[in-house]
């Protein structure tokens, strides 16, 4: 995803804002100026661009700045709070309820990825116990009823549609009826699409919306689309009463800030991002750990939940453990490589650590990724134990390495490549250095209702200062929630 440069490039001219000897007007003019150039080349509209960079610079006055504050954390928080501040619309979209009948209309251009988006939403409530069921009132696309056929039936998801029917209209209506009767909680409608905004397409939107009186309106928008982003949510917003966004192909090369467009342009929360064509690959969007990971923060909810989600349990308390001591050896990363090849999505674990973007395992590149790190471990298998259980990257001298690349067939310049991604995850890995696993049953008294002093106690110095000391963790609290920090920690949620 594009966007992690984004994040990139942003926390690059806070640094270099904060290496100046002198933080004034300036300075800082040239820090907002590197930061709003960063967020034109991810696509998100220029007026947004404009509006945050006189905001900021209302917030942030250059004399506290300059009376030996943390610069770089204010200026990072101000950043922060803009970005939360576009992504969140302040009220949240309607929210279905188990059990009680709700219908979802789904609204977007040809290609957006509707079709495979009702599905993924329809599974995603249907693994979580709800009954879902779809209606194709797409009559516009020839093979739209057969894909979500094929979709539906593969995820054992009742649907409806028709081969003979051109109205879509009148499908829509006629599916909403059966699955009312059918007592479907969930009764999801994919709509038409066009290639382009089409009067005829937002014409046929506000009649099936008017036939079927859906509970929320969702607009589904191609994280590629760029510029277009807002023009076509406000198009959308102006013909259905658009009350929600999911952005999909989140995975691909997308700038992904058209998803800032479409938020100030709706009004409507993201609710959902797409990151692959597979059902599964669909995540539920949360503003604050997103703006976090993309400032390069770190989500450490989201890390810890992956974590769980992710790697084996019965692997869990020995990686936790081994994360605790913040040693890194390279058979750690050989276990860690072999998790990832079996499971692929390891390396979203690794994304969510403060600093690390999934360089290692970029989406999209999985094959020549996959690849990389079979090569990689077919030279530490030429390894000495000794060189294995090591954390010393220094035993590996000139001599040994050209032996490793003999043994294994590979380039010595392969070998050291090898050895700078063992240094780099070395280092994110020890930043956990002394986190509290907590015992079985501890795990109450660590739970969500932890104060900031009691927290403060529990985090690992590292992490308390990263966070910025007392000071910063009572904020990233209040921003983050305390239910985020305890799942941290393996809370109950
Ligand atoms: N990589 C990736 N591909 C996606 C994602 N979501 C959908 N797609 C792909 O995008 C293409 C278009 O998706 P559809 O679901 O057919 O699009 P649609 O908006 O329903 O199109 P119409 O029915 O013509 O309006 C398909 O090849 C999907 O597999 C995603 O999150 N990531």
């Amino acid at each position: 995803m594009v966007l992690g440069q984004l994040g990139g490039s942003i926390t690059r001219a806070l640094q270099q804002m904060s290496n100046a000897t002198i933080i004034d007007e300036k300075v800082v003019s040239e820090c907002l100026n590197e930061i709003s150039r960063a967020l034109l080349q991810a696509d998100v509209q220029f007026k947004m661009v404009r509006d945050m960079q006189a905001n900021i610079k209302r917030i942030v006055n250059p004399d506290d700045l300059a009376a030996g504050h943390n610069k770089r954390r204010i200026m990072q928080k101000a950043v922060f709070d803009e970005l939360c501040r576009i992504l969140d619309p302040g009220k949240p979209s309607y929210t279905p309820k188990k059990g009680k009948t709700s219908i979802i209309m789904f609204v977007g251009l040809q290609g957006s990825g509707k079709t495979t988006t009702c599905t993924k939403y329809a599974h995603y409530h249907q693994k979580k116990g709800w009954k879902p069921a779809l209606v194709c009132a797409d009559t516009f696309r020839a093979g739209a009823f057969d894909q979500l056929k094929q979709n539906a039936t593969k995820a054992k998801i009742p649907f409806y549609g028709s081969y003979m029917e051109s109205d879509p209209v009148k499908i829509a209506a006629e599916g909403v009826e059966r699955f009312k009767q059918e007592n479907c909680d969930l009764i999801i409608v994919d709509t038409s699409g066009r290639h382009k905004q089409e009067a005829a397409l937002f014409e046929e939107m506000r009649q099936v919306s008017e036939a079927t009186k859906p509970d929320l309106v969702i607009f589904v928008m191609d994280s590629s689309i760029g510029q277009a982003a807002f023009d076509q949510a406000q198009a959308f917003k102006q013909s259905v009463s658009v009350g929600a966004v999911i952005v999909t192909k989140m995975d691909g090369h997308a700038k992904g800030g058209g998803a800032l467009s479409a938020v100030a342009a709706t009004k409507s929360p993201v609710i959902f991002i797409g990151t692959g064509e597979h059902m599964h690959e669909f995540e539920v969007f949360d503003v604050k750990p997103f703006v976090s990971r993309l400032l390069g923060m770190g989500d450490w909810s989201g890390f810890m939940d992956k974590i769980h989600e992710v790697v084996p349990t019965d692997q869990q308390p020995e990686l936790l453990q081994k994360l605790s001591e913040g040693s890194f050896t390279m058979r750690l990363m050989y276990e860690q490589f072999q998790n990832m090849l079996k499971m692929g999505p390891i390396g979203q674990v690794f994304s969510m650590l403060p600093g690390f973007s999934s360089e290692l395992m970029p989406k999209g590149h999985e094959k020549e990724s996959q690849a990389k790190i079979k090569r990689y471990m077919t030279m530490m298998d030429s390894m000495t134990n000794d060189e294995l259980d090591s954390t010393n990257p220094k035993l590996m001298n000139e001599s040994r390495m050209l032996r490793i690349a003999r043994g294994s067939g590979r380039s010595v310049r392969e070998v050291v490549d090898m050895m700078e991604e063992f240094k780099r995850l070395a280092k994110i890995w020890s930043k956990m250095k002394g986190l509290k696993i907590p015992k079985k049953g501890d795990m109450s008294a660590l739970s969500r209702n932890m104060n900031a002093q009691q927290m403060s106690k529990a985090l690992p110095p590292q992490v308390l200062k990263q966070v910025g000391g007392m000071g910063g963790l009572q904020n990233l609290m209040k921003q983050m929630g305390n239910k985020d920090l305890g799942g941290m920690f393996g809370g109950e949620r």
